[in-house]
Order: C-alpha cells, then sequence, then structure tokens
C-alpha cells in the first residue's frame, strides 16, 4: 500500500553493494510512478528517471527547459513507488557549480540513489543528436566536485556523463572519464558510443562502473545485457523505451478508435483493469478499510 517500504538510504547502501559485485545492472526507463512499479514486477534491478522522458512528458523538447523543481519533484514521485534504486538524469546539473550542489541534495532528499551530471554546454540536447558541444575540461571536473562534496549521503552515486566522444572523438573521451574519475565521480557515463570496442577502450582506461545507454533511433547500436556484460560494462539504461512503447501503442489505438469507432479490437494489446489493480495493490488498500476492494473484476 501506498509508497516503497525501503528507504531512501537502504536503497542507496543495496545498490552500492549491488554495484560492487561488478555485475551488470538492469536499468528501463520508468515514464511515470507506475511504470517504475512495472519495472520492478517483471525483476529488473532499477529505475531509470529520464530527462528525454520527462521533458517529452510535458510536451517539450530535451533542451534543458525543465527545471530543478520540475525533475526533482517527478522523481521522488518514481522513486517512492518501488523498493527498487532509481537513478536521474540531472542533465548539466541546473546551473553553475553551486546549482550542482543544490541539485544532489534535492536530489537526495527526492529519495533518489544517484544522478548523472554531464559536460554539455547549456542548452544541452540529446546525446545521440549531432552538433553538440561540450564545456572545457576545468567546468566539467568542477561541476563533478561540486557534485560529489554536496551529498550528505556517501551511498548517493555522483556519477559523470560525458559527451565529448561525439565532439572530439574517443580518444578524448577516454581522457575525460580519467579526470572525471580523478575529479571523485563514482561511475561513468560515456555518451553515444558506436561501438562495442568504444565501451571496451572506456572499460580499460577506468575502475569505476560505467553506463550503457541503449537509446532508441540513435548512435550507438542496441547491444544485447549479454554483449554489453562481455565488454565489462556494469550499468545499462534503455531511458526512453517504455515511453516509445506505450506512445506507439497509443497512436495504433487511436488510429483504430479513429477508423472503426470501437476499441473492441484492441482489449488484447491493452493492461487489464485486474493486471492494473494487482500492480497498485488495490487489495493491500482493503486491508486498512474492508469496504475498499470488496467487487471481483473479470478477466
Ligand atoms: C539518456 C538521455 O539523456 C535521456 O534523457 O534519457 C537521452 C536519451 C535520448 O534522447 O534518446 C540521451 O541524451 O541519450
Ligand atoms: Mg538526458
Amino acid at each position: 500500500m501506498l509508497y516503497a517500504q525501503t528507504t531512501p538510504a537502504d536503497k542507496r547502501r543495496l545498490f552500492r553493494e549491488r554495484l560492487a559485485t561488478g555485475e551488470l545492472l538492469r536499468f528501463p526507463g520508468a515514464f511515470n510512478p507506475l511504470s517504475a512499479r512495472l519495472i520492478e514486477q517483471k525483476g529488473f534491478e532499477g529505475v531509470y528517471i529520464s530527462g528525454a522522458v520527462l521533458s517529452a512528458d510535458l510536451g517539450l523538447p530535451d533542451i534543458g527547459l525543465t527545471t530543478l523543481t520540475e525533475v526533482a519533484g517527478r522523481a521522488k514521485q518514481i522513486a517512492r513507488m518501488t523498493e527498487l534504486p532509481a537513478i536521474v538524469d540531472a542533465d548539466t546539473g541546473f546551473g553553475e557549480p553551486m546549482n550542482v550542489a543544490r541539485t544532489v541534495q534535492e536530489m537526495e532528499d527526492a529519495g533518489l540513489a544517484g544522478l548523472h551530471i554531464e559536460d554539455q554546454v547549456n542548452p544541452k540536447r540529446c546525446g545521440h543528436l549531432d552538433g553538440k558541444q561540450v564545456v572545457d575540461e576545468q567546468t566539467a571536473l568542477q561541476r563533478i566536485r561540486a557534485a560529489v562534496d554536496a551529498r550528505r549521503d556517501a551511498n548517493f552515486l555522483v556519477m559523470a556523463r560525458t559527451d565529448i566522444a561525439a565532439v572530439d572523438g574517443l580518444d578524448a573521451a577516454v581522457d575525460r572519464a580519467k579526470a572525471l574519475v580523478d575529479a571523485g565521480a563514482d561511475a561513468i557515463f560515456p555518451e553515444a558510443m558506436r561501438s562495442l570496442a568504444e565501451f571496451e577502450a572506456v572499460r580499460k582506461a577506468v575502475d569505476v562502473p560505467l553506463l550503457a545507454n541503449m537509446t532508441e533511433f540513435g548512435k550507438s547500436d542496441l547491444f544485447s545485457v549479454d554483449q554489453l556484460r562481455d565488454v565489462g560494462m556494469n550499468l545499462v539504461i534503455w531511458p526512453v523505451s517504455l515511453l516509445r512503447l506505450a506512445m506507439g501503442a497509443a497512436v495504433r489505438g487511436l488510429d483504430e478508435l479513429e477508423a472503426s469507432g470501437t476499441l473492441t479490437g484492441k482489449l488484447d494489446e491493452m493492461q487489464h483493469r485486474a493486471d492494473l489493480y494487482e500492480l497498485i495493490d488495490y487489495e493491500g488498500y482493503n486491508r486498512f478499510d474492508t469496504g475498499i476492494f470488496n467487487f471481483t473484476v473479470a478477466r
């Protein structure tokens, strides 16, 4: 009933313990609090909260228009619905290093297990689009130092994302990854890697956990969990995939409704009312008040 039983501090501790094993942890992106529950129910290890999804959800492009308050608020709503650790995309940190520091504390308070801060120039853009710009190394490191110094829970994961590969090449990405680790980053997100060999090159350069971004229609081929495990990745995200799947289904459903005037033919593709109620633990509320779940749902 209501929110997760695991406290944010415990989620962070358990997440750190799991990461320390070196295994590959799978974090599909939740597009709302309910889908975070689904990710947990299906047996994944964590939940990713995507900036691209949060902005798209508001009907906005992913160019740094969302505010810290909006992102932290939505991330909190998502994180509290699952026992799993949730990592949030904090874009460029919402400002200067002092703002990055505040972002970290807000995300801790919102119950997140960690965040990533990227080295793009603001206004940022999707890491898989052309025309990105990155900040100089000094600025990138300042952001990470500010983030690390600001956290109050040592288990809160500060991940540094670097977008430099698409701008200055793989060697620059390897150099920057090393510098970001020296500045205190707990993990590295090398963005827009084009091949497994590129992931491997970053793997050889640093010892901290590495994240692979399997976003569709981008610059990376869509590698499988097994392939990413083989090259030593520790986290994998499918940041926008559930939103893309849901929106794809919505498009097809609306087309059918518009054409035929009924959705009878789409019932098999819908989440059944009974499954929805199970996911939100409708019955659990009955333990509080026996009048709440006193009906049956026909399958
Ligand atoms: C991971 C990412 O930062 C996100 O916001 O989810 C995006 C995903 C996308 O736009 O496909 C990214 O920049 O890769
Ligand atoms: Mg993003």
